[in-house]
This record gives C-alpha cells, structure tokens and sequence, in this order.
C-alpha cells in the first residue's frame, strides 16, 4: 500500500470506530482485525501503519468525530506530511477543501473532561490517560524457577513485576507458553496486593471477569486455601479455566452469578471470607491508554448506573465478609463518584467498618483510598480502597 493509501485505509477503519461507538458496537481492534482480514493484500508493515494511523486520530479526538475523515483530518492539521497525502490520487483520500471541518480535539468529551477535572485530575494527569502503555508482566510464582525471562525487562515496583516496551510480542516467549508470567498491568497487580491474601485463607473476588486478579491473589495464597471467583458474565468466568490450567493454579472454585441474587448465591459464604475483592464494574477511564475509543462511548446515564452497581455490590461484599476481615474496593477509573466517593459512601451507611488505606509501592492517597494514574505512578489508572469489619 503507497502512504496514501494507508491514510485512507485508516479513514474508512475510523469511519467503523465511530459508528461502533455511537451504536455501543465492536471495540476498535476487533474491528481493525476484521477489516484486514478481508483485504489480504494488506502486509505486515501496512498493518501496522494503518492500525498506528488510526489510533493516533483516535487518541487526538476528544468529541465523537463526525467522520473518519473529520478525525484524520484533526491529526493532519498538526502534521503537514500527512495532510500533503491527501492528494487525490488512486487509493488516496480526495484533495482538503478550504473551509472543510476538522473534528475537535481534547482529551475527552467536555462532561466528562469537566468530571476529571472535578476529581482533582490535572490536565497532564488527563492527557497521559492517551499515552501508550508498557507492556507489563506479573512473574507467576507459582510456576517461576522453570524458565528463564525473555530480554528487555525491567523491573516495576510490584512485588513481581516486570516491564517491557509495548511492542514485545511476549505471548510467543517460552516463559509464557508455560505459565511462567501473566500479562498485567503494574497498577493491577498492585491492587492484588492491596488484598493481601495469604495461603490458607477464604478469599472471594467477586467480580473475577477472566480471572487476571483471581491468578495474581492465587499466587499469593502458594495455591492454597479457598479463592472463589464468581462473575455475572457467564463467558469471561469461562474463560478462566484454561488459564488457571496454564498458570498451575487449582484452588479456584467459579460461582455464576445473577445480577441482582448475589446474595443468595454467596449464602455459603455468608460472614465467612477473610478478604473479599471487589474489582466492580467501570467506566474505565483509567484504561484509556488501552483502548482510547472507549470515552467516545461513555455517557452521563452509564456512569450512573456503572456508580450504583458498584454500591450495591460492595454491600454484598460486605455480608461476607467475617469479623475482623477485610473488603478491597477497586476500579480502573480516575473519577471520584467511582472512587474516594463509593469509598466515604461504604463508610457512612456501615459504622462497623473502617478505612484502612493500603500502603503500596505507588499511588497517591484520595479520599480513603489510594489512587494509582500514568501520570504520577506509570501505571493504568485506579482506585483502591481497603475497609476491615471491626
Ligand atoms: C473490572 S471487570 C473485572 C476484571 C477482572 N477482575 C480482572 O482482573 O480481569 C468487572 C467485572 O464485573 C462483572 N460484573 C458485572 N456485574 C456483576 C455482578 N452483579 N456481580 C458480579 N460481577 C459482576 C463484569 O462481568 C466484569 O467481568
């Protein structure tokens, strides 16, 4: 494909993006992977550039663009190589006309910049939020000693945590084929610690989703003891299985749950857990390095309902929880409703608990929580609160 081509290529891939975000469709790499499939001219290096094209318009676009154009349009105004492509010739896009609109720029959409600002996220603090992110990896104890790393780590402050630059095609290593690492974010496997879960303890992840923290608080426990995963989302707890297999971890019992009937589902448990981890469900802001068309799709109605469903959850956490045990809360959010804010919200309608802040390699307190961002930690960004049942 010429250079132009590829411009255009990402024109007609972003065109895809916004629709599929407007109409709460595909994420933009499944429909980047799609869009490749069927056009099989395409080779390795066009991928690449067409896919970095795309997403660069994506991360410069803090509205929902209008269209694909509109948006590439918006990176090209800063970058005179690129605009100098859009000359009209075969496979190109069409010439720039005088008072053609270019989408806005921005972090986000303006509610949802004015939320970050409201929760004490600075502008730099927002705009890291669209960096690229490391590719980050969580030795696996419970398999290290068989194999040797790949090169080009470097350590993190997690306890067993390691770094490599985005590009690392670490799925292909030995050390992964084996069991011997897991892909995690550093601020991920931090909020693991913050559970500090030991072996032989009762320990429920309540919203365990595939399972990338049940694997990290399994490592933790040495495989022993009881880690009960449960999910409402009857796909992603499957997928859990196979990589507890890879990982060597057999303790794990999955427990589907009905939104709405979790207590009922949880009776056995009732007053029993020593720690109970709810990783709720989020808008997600703090992954926005990951997949940056997400806050094209978040609307004010969805934060709502994302805050009441984290509340209701970490009341159901809380009748597991024995006397004397511990609740983490966390989400990959910056926003305080989904933070400091759920956390002094716990507090308030249970007297008989109080706050115990972890103290982490990273993060910066907030509220009664810490919170964890690209900007100050190099980490996704998150909220983390531990509560004890006095
Ligand atoms: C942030 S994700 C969890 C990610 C997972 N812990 C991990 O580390 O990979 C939130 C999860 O909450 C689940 N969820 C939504 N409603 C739920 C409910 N009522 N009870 C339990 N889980 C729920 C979603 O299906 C989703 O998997």
């Amino acid at each position: 494909m010429t250079p132009a081509a590829r411009v255009q290529a990402a024109i007609e891939i972003l065109d895809l993006v916004i629709t599929a975000a407007r109409a709460n469709g595909a994420p933009a790499d499944r429909l980047i992977a799609d869009w490749f499939r069927s056009r099989r001219f395409a080779g390795s290096k066009d991928r690449r550039a067409v896919r970095e094209l795309a997403y660069r318009a994506i991360r410069a676009c803090g509205e929902v663009p209008e269209t694909g154009r509109t948006a590439m349009l918006r990176v090209a105004a800063e970058d005179p190589a690129l605009a100098s492509l859009f000359d009209g010739s075969r496979h190109a896009p069409a010439p720039v006309e005088a008072d053609e609109p270019r989408a806005e720029g921005g972090v986000a959409p303006v509610w949802l910049a004015d939320r970050l600002a409201a929760s004490g996220v600075s502008q730099a603090d927002a705009a890291s939020l669209l960096d690229r992110a490391p590719l980050d990896i969580r030795v696996n104890t419970l398999r290290a000693g068989r194999v040797t790393l790949p090169e080009g780590a470097e350590r993190t402050v997690a306890a067993n945590g390691w770094r490599y630059p985005p590009e690392t095609r670490i799925e292909q290593s030995d050390a992964y084929a084996m069991g011997a690492i897991e892909v995690q974010d550093t601020g991920s496997q931090l909020t693991c610690e913050a559970v500090a879960a030991k072996p032989g303890e009762t320990v429920i992840d309540l919203c365990a989703g595939a399972g990338g923290k049940t694997l990290a608080l399994a490592a933790a426990m040495e495989n022993r003891g009881n880690l009960i995963a449960c999910d409402a989302d009857r796909a992603r707890l499957s997928r859990l299985a196979p990589r507890a297999e890879r990982a060597g971890v057999t303790m794990v019992e999955t427990v589907l749950l009905d939104p709405g009937r979790e207590v009922e589902a949880l009776e056995p448990w009732r007053g029993k857990a020593d720690a109970v981890l709810v990783d709720a469900p989020c808008s997600g802001t703090g992954t926005w390095r990951r997949n940056p068309e997400a806050r094209w799709r978040l609307t004010p109605g969805q934060l709502d309902r994302y805050v009441a469903i984290q509340s209701r959850l970490l009341d159901v956490a809380a009748g597991l929880v024995r006397p004397g045990g511990r609740l983490v809360f966390v989400t990959c959010s910056l926003l305080d409703e989904e933070g400091a804010d759920q956390a002094s919200g716990f507090l308030a309608r249970h007297p008989g608990w109080r706050a115990d802040i972890p103290v982490l390699a990273a993060g910066s307190e907030r509220g009664f929580g810490l919170r964890l961002s690209p900007y100050h930690d190099g980490t996704d960004g998150f909220f983390v609160a531990r509560m004890t049942c006095v």
